[in-house]
């Protein structure tokens, strides 16, 4: 087990967002274990690139991986959240340095560790602070470090947690107990609040993102004959945005390709999550999955049908149990050739 400091930055977006999704990310990850996060903080850009101000934090890992691996991890997660590396130290969604891997050293070009440029980097140091081991190896350096560099005009400011999106979400929801006739401070709801606030932000997590990036696509050999690609059953959850209350269940989706235009298979149940992991009703799930499918690939014809149980339905109003819900969307040779379209609906029975 290695103890890793990582220091996390965006500038692009809900930045505040993508931090959260990227602690999220790496926490889910059943080799690492997030010890400590450091308060939230806004700072103005350092490195000459005129650019919007940055939200920085820092984190404390356990892990199990070996540097290299945790770095493909971050990679990964950075490429998750559309980070793209068109300038250097410019705008980005998302950034995961790995500060320090234990007192280990690296002098790799694609690993420098600890950091290169880790102690001239005041929106590094800062939040290190927050929540660095006492006795840590690299301490009098860090502190060194930070008193040289204060006062040199880079502008650091804490973001009260009070308006971190968490508690804003613990806050409403204390509100909402109390409002309901139950006693927010007693032993079984503690700690609601804050459990409920983590589970906001993991349901709804693609909320706040501005679009569907994670996706590669690939050239296979065109042909004359069409080929229908069909991913069945594929399971989602989502919140419907009338109730908040949760609507699940199934969804199918088949394309026929142009010009041998594919996307990884992987990608659309990764496209499923996207446009379910907000507030929506299913008609527009149904169709943004459609639309995001012809944007990305432009093929010939796309067809996704949904069905879903929903809990608006069976535990409140008309209280009708089990019963399900579909909806399709059909476009391109899907929409115009009914035989291509009975051929897709067959396959699903
Ligand atoms: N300690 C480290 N943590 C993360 N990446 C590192 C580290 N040392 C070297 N690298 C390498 O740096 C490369 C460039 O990273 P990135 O694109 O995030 O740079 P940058 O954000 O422009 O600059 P910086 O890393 O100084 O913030 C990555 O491909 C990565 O392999
Ligand atoms: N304030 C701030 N400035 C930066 C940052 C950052 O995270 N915060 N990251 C950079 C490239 O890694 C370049 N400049």
């Amino acid at each position: 087990m290695q103890t890793v400091y990582l220091s996390l930055g965006s500038n692009i977006g809900d930045k505040q967002a993508y931090l959260q999704e990227a602690v999220n990310l790496l926490g889910q990850n059943s080799a690492i274990l997030i010890e400590k996060k450091s308060k939230v903080y806004q700072t103005s850009p350092v490195g000459g690139v005129p650019q919007d101000d940055f939200v920085n934090i820092a984190l404390k890992l356990s892990t199990t991986l070996e540097a290299e691996s945790l770095l493909e991890v971050i990679h990964d997660i950075e490429g998750k959240l559309n980070r793209v590396r068109a300038i250097h130290w410019g705008p980005r969604t998302i950034d995961i340095d790995i500060l320090f891997y234990g007192t280990e050293k690296f002098r790799e070009e694609h690993l420098t560790v600890p950091h290169k440029e880790l102690f001239n980097r005041l929106f590094v140091l800062i939040p290190l602070m927050d929540i660095l081991e006492e006795g840590f190896e690299y301490e009098t350096q860090v502190k060194q470090a930070i008193s040289k560099l204060e006062g040199k005009g880079q502008k650091i400011i804490e973001i009260p947690e009070e308006k971190t999106a968490r508690k804003r979400i613990e806050n409403a929801v204390r509100d909402i107990l109390t409002a309901v006739g139950e006693n927010p401070e007693r032993e079984g709801l503690l700690e609601t609040p804050e459990r409920v606030a983590k589970m906001y932000e993991e349901i709804l997590s693609s909320q706040k993102l501005t679009a569907f990036e994670e996706y590669k696509l690939f050239k296979i050999e065109a042909t004359e004959q069409n080929q229908t690609i069909l991913i069945k059953d594929i399971p989602f959850y989502s919140m419907c945005e009338h109730h908040m209350l949760p609507f699940f269940g199934k969804a199918n989706v088949a394309y026929i390709p142009k010009d041998g235009n594919i996307i990884g298979l992987s990608k659309i149940p990764r496209l499923i999550n996207y446009v379910s992991r907000k507030l929506s009703v299913q008609e527009n799930i149904t169709r943004d999955i459609a639309e995001i499918l012809n944007d990305i690939l432009q093929p010939k014809g796309v067809a996704v049908v949904v069905e879903a149980r929903h809990m608006c339905i069976e535990m409140r109003g008309v209280k009708k149990g089990n019963s399900q819900t579909r909806t399709s969307f059909f476009s391109g040779e899907f929409e115009e050739n009914r035989e291509t379209r009975l051929e897709f609906l067959e396959s699903l029975t």
